[in-house]
Parts: C-alpha cells; sequence; structure tokens
C-alpha cells in the first residue's frame, strides 16, 4: 500500500538534492530480517537505488551495527560511506579500510577474552549463535528451539559482562557484550553531517541504535547545522515504540522504505 503524503514528507531532501544528505540503518530497513545474519540481502532494485542516489544527493550513507566491510559487502554499493559497529567505524566511499575509533580498538582483546568465557555447553544446547565483530560481540537467538530458555541464558550473561564492566546492548533478538566506552550511531551521524554540511538530512531506521541517530539529527537542527531534518521510523513487530513516537514519518517494515527510496530518487 503506498505511503500516504510520503512526496510531501521528503520534499525537503528532493527539492535540493545537492543540498541534502541520506543516512539509512540496515538490517530490517534496507534487508528484511532473517533467521542468521549471513543470510541477510538487500533487495537489488534497493541496492539500485542507492546507487542513483548517491550521484544525486550532497551524501548517502549506511549507518548499522555491523562492521563497516560487512555492511558493504552486504549493501555492495560503491560510492557511498559505511559506518559500522553503531558509529564506532566509518569506511568511507572509495577507501579499503574503515577507521576504527581507538577507545574502542583498545577494548578488543578484552571483549574477546571475555566473550570466549561465555562458549559453555549450556550456550551451545541452547543454540545461540554467536557474531564476532571485532571489539563487539554479539549472542543471537532468533529462532532456536527455545529462544525463551535462550533469553533468560543471555540475561544473566549480560549481568556477568556488566559486573565485570563491559557495556551490554540489546537489539532485535540480539544481546552485544561491548566495550564501556561512548559508541553510538548519533556520532557517526553528526560527523558526517558537519564533513559534508547538508542542509537537510534524512535518517532512516527501526531499531533502538536508530533513536541516537534521531536525536543527532534534533540536535544538529536545534544548533543550526541544518534547516530540516526527516526522521523515518521504520515500523516492526520487535521495533521500539519511540521509533514510531519520535519519527516525522512512519512507514512498514523494509517495503515501506524502499518506497521511500523510490520516492527521493523520483523528485530529484
Ligand atoms: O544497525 P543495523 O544495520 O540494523 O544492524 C543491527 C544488527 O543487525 C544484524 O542482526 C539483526 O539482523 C539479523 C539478520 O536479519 C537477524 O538475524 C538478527 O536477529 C538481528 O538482530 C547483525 O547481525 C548485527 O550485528 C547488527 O548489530
Amino acid at each position: 500500500m503506498p505511503v500516504p503524503d510520503l512526496a510531501h514528507s521528503v520534499r525537503p531532501l528532493t527539492q535540493d538534492p545537492r543540498s541534502a544528505a541520506i543516512f539509512c540503518d540496515i538490517d530490517g530497513t534496507l534487508a528484511p530480517i532473517v533467521e542468521h545474519p549471513s543470510q541477510a540481502r538487500v533487495p537489488t532494485q534497493v541496492a539500485e537505488r542507492l546507487r542513483d542516489l548517491a550521484h544525486r544527493y550532497a551524501r548517502v550513507a549506511c549507518v548499522s551495527g555491523r562492521r563497516a566491510v560487512d555492511a558493504r559487502g552486504l549493501v555492495s554499493v560503491d560510492g557511498i560511506d559505511y559506518a559500522g559497529l553503531h558509529g564506532a567505524e566509518i569506511l568511507r566511499a572509495g577507501e579499503d579500510r574503515p577507521q576504527l575509533a581507538p577507545s574502542v580498538a583498545e577494548w578488543e582483546g578484552r571483549v574477546r577474552d571475555f566473550t570466549a568465557t561465555c562458549d559453555n555447553p549450556t550456550l551451545h544446547a541452547l543454540q545461540v549463535r554467536v557474531e564476532d565483530k571485532g571489539p563487539i560481540v554479539a549472542f543471537h537467538w532468533r529462532d532456536v528451539p527455545d529462544e525463551e530458555g535462550a533469553h533468560a541464558f543471555l540475561r544473566s550473561l549480560a549481568q556477568r559482562a556488566s559486573e565485570a564492566g563491559f557495556a551490554t546492548h540489546w537489539g532485535r533478538k540480539v544481546l552485544e557484550i561491548r566495550p564501556p566506552v561512548e559508541i553510538s550511531k548519533a556520532q557517526a551521524v553528526r560527523d558526517m553531517v558537519l564533513e559534508t554540511r547538508p542542509k537537510v538530512a534524512l535518517y532512516g531506521g527501526d531499531d533502538a541504535t536508530d533513536l541516537d541517530a534521531f536525536a543527532a539529527l534534533d540536535a544538529l537542527v536545534a544548533e543550526g547545522h541544518l534547516d530540516d531534518a526527516v526522521r523515518v521510523g521504520v515500523r516492526s513487530a520487535e521495533g521500539p515504540e519511540e521509533i514510531v513516537r519520535r519519527a516525522d514519518l512512519v512507514v512498514d517494515g523494509v517495503e515501506g522504505f524502499a518506497e521511500v527510496l523510490e520516492q527521493l530518487a523520483k523528485s530529484s
């Protein structure tokens, strides 16, 4: 079903694409949620649209919880930037290696050592999947035989991680063990806006970490760095309720966000 007043909602960008930036989350926004992270795919039409937009807009970037190189591998679009690890690293268009925040990098060994101690028979019996992202390690329980049991086990693991001095974060059926330093999509979005200096920026996302990016846009407008901002909330059964409450435009799932990209391309 087409989203009502979509053209109107994105008009602040489409009226002058050269002065506008587009930021998108990946999983749940560009790529449908699937059982295993390695099975995720960005539909060809969505990737083509991003490629198109990269030529017309001041800046297009993906801002993801994945490693930046994995994000680029998944989206497969050159000419756009990839902020990875929820904003802790950036892989710029045309570059081969991402830049990782030193404060995060220095924790990689300690995160690895701690999470190695979590590898035990219960974790295996529950079929929890471990995603090693370097300084962040994720524990996924989507579609395991006993999701409730796995979730409960991971709650105790999170408690142990906090007691050991690590930060923990809950996403869509995933627990992350992180360095106890500031990691936020807000910083990545802020840095990119201040580098490129667009007049208007759009951010689309579906999960808790995307609320940080919404907040970054709020602050950039309040400080006068942006004239306007469009926050697109991608609604799902699992996402936080604030993603809808704090959005200027709400769309349903990846199909809904694909329509936003179509509209951004159509009018420019
Ligand atoms: O910020 P994002 O680009 O949305 O990344 C968030 C996390 O996405 C991935 O996990 C999620 O998607 C998986 C594939 O659909 C799904 O199986 C899992 O349950 C979701 O939590 C990715 O694996 C994580 O590293 C990202 O942090």
